[in-house]
């Protein structure tokens, strides 16, 4: 490639932002929280355990802050020019595109074609661009979906770069109907290439139902007697871009592969996926850059390879060390604003430091830092340095390091020498490329180690970004519009919580194990805001604590007669933090273009993540620490869209709402996952102490009777008549919460917490009003008695539990 006279217009610029009203706010949100410890501090004799709880909880929340204002501190991103590449690159380095799938019914085949479609037909020479799709489903319906697809994709592809297609996704693209204007020889290409796109989908699904084609073709005989976590390496080339010039008819390189799985082995999930891929296309093309995307995340802009070419390419980065260029994650369903503001702020944050954390999707990363290589193994022009030839180069180290494939180890010094790729027929490389797949090939070597994707988390990418910066390496961030890459995230209920439970656990390992940012302070190179970076991701999951502990205090306050804010300063102090927070992250929100609702909901997702699935995050990699049990890494859930709601670039990153099937999307159904049962519980102390402070307020006479208006001061109940007794109050929060089956459970809970602790309370009331608090008791029994003989008619049904057991437990334990 050449890059010629620097008299030129950059490719790219760094563009750096000073937000002096931001860093002004982020430190006075410091200040507020350090004079709130303070004060904590000098009254600390005073008061009793709350106040120790209180502060310790409110120290670890100002760490994080601290740790957010130093990574807020100076935001950074890149802009590329990719219409100034044709003039000033004459031969643009060849790019490997992986595509991990891992369950064609938690994957959708269809899904995964879209995501090939739109890589295959990206704006770049097709001979120099090749697209591997792996496959730990080992999945013939998967296989037979990609082979369709390749038959589409002479259609597709031609037909979107002669009309210069801005979306190359079909799903997304024959959404909106031509334009009237177009010419009739376009409309009559449109027409065809939908019938053809809709044939495509309609054999998709009818393979779905019916396997018949899996007997009919000797093509599918690799996968009979398989099972997903038993077979042998499958490669097969589905399409061979043979003597390809680059044209605009050519089809790139197109290859499916699965790697060899057996039970007893570990396979690392996506990490070993994604390993195998780098062998595999190292022995086939061995292209000096690699894009990673996950099977959902389809190219939305043409250019995109371009784009980050421009970044690789201009030399001010190529001396800057940059190994890899991350775009945002972003997503055409579920509730994008959470991680839209997340990627922006903390993401664009960290991206001024020494570069983007590779997010695992979105990302082109460069072959030879793959390899292992650190800043020390090269020379100022790029070359490998005496140091790194000995590191890498010899016979035997290639062997222990890489495995003992003869031909992978040529492939690799190629790579590391930057030679320029070898063009052999993709056909002659299937035998080598099955051997670096089988089980027992990274035995011993440093794969999945130092060279790689690297593993022992479930959060691979978090993982092997700290490898590649702990060398010494930058990496670039850029955020173009409309966005890259689109996928689909899960909208809430319990697919969203294993995300963030596998996300919480996967990062703590990472914390825990030997690339933690904790250790090696003095010899690695990592910049010590990186490092800071990585931590306060890393310690998402122990959040939990201080979170459950501190939603925890204001119900016991109450039920203690304790004060958590006493009146006076502490209050205005902390009436201010909320406030500002509040307001601010509001900010964050509306300035990228999203509603009230989705901050609203951003809010609470937090907490119910923070307080419920990062428990669990806990607990795994405590089990795994103990050697008790091994962490997994279960497969996100991915639909494809009906409809689709928003225009057809996708530039828009707002939201409006529209009132229809969307409008509920980002809030939580309280459904039958495990999850939500620590957020339930607190929310149920916090009403068992919620209605303890409401018992001074009970008539005398009626234990069960409330006073309407003390009611109606605590909530405004316009639409639905005042809650009259204890019940009312018990279902009016559950109804007002939960969907019918768990509020059920829900109930039954609250009520017994209320039992429990207002039983502790009564003892303390007894002396003063021994007569209504007895007759209370008697109340809260008889409620939990009518409830619990209501249970037989409501078919709850406990895993591993019948019924009746399950309900004796709860008799047993409440001794009614
Ligand atoms: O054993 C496995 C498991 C997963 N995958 C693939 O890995 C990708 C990511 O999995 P997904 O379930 O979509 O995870 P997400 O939580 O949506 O993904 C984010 O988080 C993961 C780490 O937890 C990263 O691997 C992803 O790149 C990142 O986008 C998908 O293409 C899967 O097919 C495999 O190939 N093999
Ligand atoms: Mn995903």
């Amino acid at each position: 490639m050449a890059v010629s006279s620097s008299s030129l217009p950059p490719l790219c610029e760094k563009i750096s932002h000073k937000r002096y009203v931001r860093r002004a706010v982020d430190l006075t949100i410091l200040g507020l929280l350090l004079s709130l410890l303070l004060y904590r501090i000098l009254h600390m004799s005073q008061n009793d355990n709350v106040w120790i709880v209180a502060f310790l909880c409110e120290s670890f929340f100002s760490f994080i802050w601290l740790l957010i204002t130093c990574i807020k501190w100076s935001p950074a991103e890149y802009k590329a020019y990719p219409d100034r590449l044709d003039e000033r690159v004459h031969d643009l380095p060849s790019v490997d595109m992986f595509v991990p799938t891992a369950d064609p019914v938690r994957e959708p085949p269809i899904l995964v074609v879209n995501t090939v479609l739109s890589l295959l037909a990206v704006n770049y020479p097709a001979n120099k661009i090749a697209c591997y799709v792996s496959d730990d489903g080992c999945s013939p319906l998967t296989y037979f979906s990609l082979k369709e697809a390749s038959k589409f994709a002479k259609i597709w592809v031609p037909f979107c770069k002669k009309y210069n297609v801005k979306v190359r996704a079909p799903f997304r693209y024959f959404l909106n109907p031509p334009d009237a204007s177009e010419d009739s020889e376009f409309s009559k290409d449109w027409e065809m290439t939908k019938r053809e796109y809709e044939k495509l989908c309609q054999k998709v699904e009818d393979a779905t139902v019916d396997s018949h084609w899996l007997g009919a073709d000797d093509d599918f005989e690799a996968f009979t007697n398989t099972k997903r976590t038993d077979h042998s390496t499958i490669v097969k080339v589905l399409w061979e871009n043979k003597g390809g010039v680059g044209d605009e008819k050519e089809v790139p390189h197109f290859v499916y592969i699965s790697r060899e799985k057996r039970p007893n082995y570990l396979h690392h999930y996506k990490a070993g996926a994604m390993n195998f891929l780098v062998r595999v296309s190292g022995l086939m093309t061995n292209a000096p850059y690699m894009l990673n995307v996950d099977c959902d995340m389809y190219a939305n802009d043409a250019d995109v390879v371009r784009q980050a070419m421009c970044v690789f390419l201009q030399k001010s980065t190529t001396s800057n060390h940059c190994a890899f260029v991350q775009y945002p994650q972003a997503f055409y369903d579920g509730n994008p604003g959470e991680l839209t503001v997340l990627q922006l702020y903390i993401g664009g944050g960290i991206a001024g430091i020494q570069g983007s954390i590779y997010a695992g999707s979105g990302c082109f990363l460069t072959r030879r830092v793959m390899y292992g290589l650190s800043l020390d193994d090269l020379e100022d022009d790029g070359s490998l340095s005496s140091v790194g030839t000995r590191k890498f180069v010899g016979e035997k180290s290639l062997e222990r390091e890489f495995g003992n494939s003869k031909e992978m180890a040529k492939s690799v010094v190629d790579a590391l020498q930057r030679k320029a790729n070898f063009q052999n027929s993709l056909t002659e490389s299937l035998e080598m490329a099955k051997e670096v797949g089988q089980c027992q090939y990274e035995h011993q070597t440093s794969w999945g180690k130092t060279i790689g994707w690297l593993y022992d988390s479930t959060s691979e990418d978090i993982n092997t970004s700290y490898g590649i910066h702990s060398r010494g390496w930058t990496s670039s961030f850029i955020s173009p519009d409309p966005p890259a890459f689109l996928g689909c995230i899960p909208p809430g209920g319990p697919d969203a919580m294993l995300q963030q439970r596998r996300w919480g656990t996967g990062m703590l390992e990472v914390l825990c194990n030997k690339q933690s940012p904790l250790i090696g302070m003095f010899h690695q190179k990592i910049r010590f805001r990186q490092r800071l970076a990585y931590l306060y991701l890393e310690i998402w999951a122990l959040r939990s604590i201080p979170e459950l502990f501190y939603c925890l205090l204001p119900a016991y306050c109450l039920l203690h007669d304790s004060t958590l804010f006493p009146k006076g300063p502490l209050l205005g102090i902390v009436v201010t933090l909320v406030g500002m927070h509040c307001l601010y992250t509001l900010w964050e929100f509306t300035s990228l273009g999203f509603s009230v609702t989705s901050w609203y909901g951003s809010q609470s997702f937090w907490r119910i993540k923070a307080t419920c699935c990062w428990l669990f995050s806990i607990l795994d990699v405590a089990l795994k620490l103990l050697g008790i049990s091994k962490t997994v890494f279960i497969v996100t859930k991915k639909t494809m869209p009906a409809t689709m709601s928003r225009s057809e670039s996708g530039s828009s990153q707002g939201e409006e709402d529209t009132g229809g099937p969307d409008s509920d999307s980002g809030k939580f159904e309280f459904d039958s996952s495990p999850y939500f049962m620590p957020g339930t519980f607190i929310m149920l102390v916090n009403l068992a102490g919620l209605a303890s402070f409401l018992e001074p307020f009970v008539d005398e006479g009626s234990a069960s009777q409330l006073r309407p208006s003390v009611w109606n001061s605590f909530f405004n109940t316009h639409d639905s008549p005042p809650p009259q007794t204890l019940d009312d109050v018990v279902s009016w929060v559950i109804t007002n919460s939960f969907s019918p089956r768990k509020k059920f459970i829900c109930s039954i809970l609250f009520q017994a917490v209320v039992y429990v602790l207002w039983r502790e309370r009564n003892a303390r009331l007894h002396s003063s009003n021994p007569k209504g608090s007895q007759a209370l008791v008697k109340e809260i029994q008889l409620l939990i008695r009518a409830k619990l003989a209501g249970l037989d008619r409501l078919n709850l049904s406990m895993p591993g539990t019948s019924e009746p057991s399950y309900l004796h437990t709860w008799f047993a334990f409440f001794q009614l």
